[in-house]
């Protein structure tokens, strides 16, 4: 009973909770009743930590036991990779931890990670829990990172559409518009010999290109004198961090912020301008583009797109899709059901806000540990620029063609991907009882692959830390386990902007490699591998900067 109230409250709930409790016992009980109505709760919940905290020795499968209080949770904070390491040196492959109060089961088997990920799929269809911090009345719930199950399947089958390759052909254009804009703004560079810091270039970059390829609009992210409202607003987003005291006042008291957002009539506390200016702006943005649905044509946007995709009852194809998508499409589409169902307009305003943050820092840091190794390597980056010229030819632009012929930038980008993954661990949540590998995995109990060991395992990718853009080429994929690769996750879930940002980086790179020439820092040289962040996004411990030289 006690442990049934707690869980349903925050910790400073209990907290609260259990001091009030603490001073009536004293001041109105007789002391040995205020003792056990003190310890009980007490009592109760060191057991049920205590058990938590065994929950995989429990099962007979290794690793490390956490702290009663906290399990493993600092190292959520701190090294989460670090961590990782360290237990798979101990107990090999595969270990169980508890993280954040679930018990998780983290491995590096490819194997493994290619049952749970495709062939058990329905048994593991969501990520971890994260539907807390953001409520049910705001748009941020209906992220399809966020959504669960049914809600899930529909929308990202509503969305698909929207994606494939066919699509990805018309964003060409806005995406190059982006990259020549970001070549103007590097022959100042060149000029002025000034050096650049890579990370803030390119994120400006994505942004513009987001701008377009997602609302057509322009967010002239190089100019410095005024800032468009939606960068002002998308870059809110990533300003947000675990310790902003709003979203530790959620964690910690989510029935009071409940409380606090009904009496106001708030869909949210945290980030609550942010979310109504873009539930306000992308909601008349599609208003508009409804009622005139022949102006909307000449829209090249992901928002049009998937305005089209969803006005047009429009169902995939599984053989005009990705492997990974025809798997997915031909599963669904036999579910009638769930096509019948359209998607709300808070559910597009949600995706094409998440395109913001699901596009920006990813697409960015890749781009940037790109143009590291390229600066790191000139001999690789002289073959990318041989390539790159060959294919550009006497045109100053580049079709669909075109870029499907930067096979070795391609390779380029790959092994960046293979060495700096954006994301280090991507976990799914199991929703029904299933036993694989010998291990009985129950409702709630999260699995996470490994990204980073999958990709610096030798067994996989022999010498992990050469950066060798010849391990993507046809013949070396051709023996290796695809399941060995997962900068973009796994499975019917994996990113849906795959396609999108491989277009974008091939297309920016082309245009960048084809002017310029990168050389290193002559202030702050780097060294070789750059030591990284040990959080789970990946990013360069310091900002590194490169020169830039125009090409004639
Ligand atoms: C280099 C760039 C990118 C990387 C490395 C990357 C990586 C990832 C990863 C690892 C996941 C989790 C996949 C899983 O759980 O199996 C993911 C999900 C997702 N990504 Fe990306 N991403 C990139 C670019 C983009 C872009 C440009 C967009 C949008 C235009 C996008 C939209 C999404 C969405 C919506 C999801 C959630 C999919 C779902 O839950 O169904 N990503 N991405």
């Amino acid at each position: 009973m006690v442990v049934l109230i707690a869980d349903c409250l925050g910790v400073g709930e209990v907290i609260a909770l259990f001091g009030i409790l603490t001073y009536l016992a004293i001041y109105y009980l007789p002391i040995s009743l205020a003792i056990v109505v003190i310890l009980l709760p007490v009592t109760a919940t060191y057991f049920k930590l205590r058990r938590l905290n065994l929950y995989w020795q429990d099962r007979g499968i290794s690793g490390p036991v956490g702290n009663i209080l906290v399990g493993s949770k600092v190292a959520l904070f701190s090294d989460i990779n670090g961590f990782d390491s360290e237990n798979f040196e101990k107990y090999g492959d595969t270990f169980g931890a508890v993280l954040a109060g679930t018990p998780d089961l983290v491995t590096k088997d490819v194997g493994f990670i290619k049952t749970v990920f495709n062939a058990e799929f329905d048994a593991f269809t969501d990520r971890e829990d994260i539907s807390n911090f953001f409520p049910k009345e705001s748009f941020f719930s209906s992220w399809l990172t966020i959504l669960k199950g049914d809600d899930w399947k529909r929308v990202r089958q509503r969305l698909t559409p929207a994606f494939t390759t066919a699509k990805m052909r018309k964003l060409l254009v806005p995406m190059e518009y982006c990259a020549k804009e970001l070549n103007a703004e590097l022959e100042k560079y060149a000029e002025e010999k000034a050096e650049i810091d890579v990370k803030d270039l390119f994120g400006k970059l994505t942004m513009n290109v987001i701008g377009r390829s997602a609302f057509a609009l322009d967010l002239k992210a190089f100019n410095q004198k005024e800032e468009h409202p939606f960068l002002t607003h998308g870059k809110r987003i990533f300003e947000i961090t675990m310790i902003d005291p709003l979203f530790m006042f959620v964690v910690f008291f989510p029935n009071v912020e409940k409380l606090i957002r009904r009496v106001l009539g708030w869909k949210t506390l945290v980030l609550r301008d942010l979310h109504d200016f873009f539930l306000i702006t992308v909601s008349s943005i599609i208003d508009q583009r409804i009622k005139n649905p022949e102006a909307a044509e000449s829209n090249v946007d992901a928002l049009q797109l998937m305005i089209n995709a969803i006005e047009s009852d429009e169902v995939m194809e599984a053989s005009k899709t990705s492997n990974v998508d025809a798997e997915f499409v031909s599963e669904n589409v036999q579910n009638a059901k769930l096509l019948k169902k359209t998607v709300t307009k808070q559910e597009i305003v949600a995706q094409s806000t998440l395109f913001l943050l699901a596009g920006y820092e990813t697409t960015a840091t890749t781009l940037q540990f790109a143009l590291y190794c390229l600066t790191h390597f000139p001999k690789i980056q002289d073959k990318a620029r041989s390539e790159v010229k060959e294919v550009f030819g006497d045109k100053n632009s580049l079709n669909f063609d075109d870029i499907s012929k930067l096979v070795y930038v391609k390779q380029v980008i790959h092994e960046t991907l293979r060495m700096f993954a954006a994301a280090s661990r991507v976990t799914r949540t199991c929703n029904r009882a299933i036993r694989i590998n010998d291990i009985d995995f129950e409702p709630g109990v999260t699995f996470t692959a490994q990204v980073r060991h999958v990709h610096y395992d030798e067994n996989n990718y022999p010498d992990p830390y050469k950066f060798d853009p010849e391990r993507f080429s046809p013949e070396c994929r051709a023996d290796r386990d695809p399941g060995a690769f997962l900068p973009f996750g796994g499975g019917p879930r994996s990113c849906i902007g795959m396609r999108f940002a491989e277009f974008e980086m091939l297309m920016t790179l082309a245009h960048l490699l084809r002017r310029f020439r990168f050389l290193p820092s002559a202030v702050d040289a780097f060294e070789w591998p750059i030591p990284l962040d040990p959080v789970v996004l990946t990013r360069p411990v310091k900002k590194f900067k490169v020169r830039v030289e125009a090409l004639n």
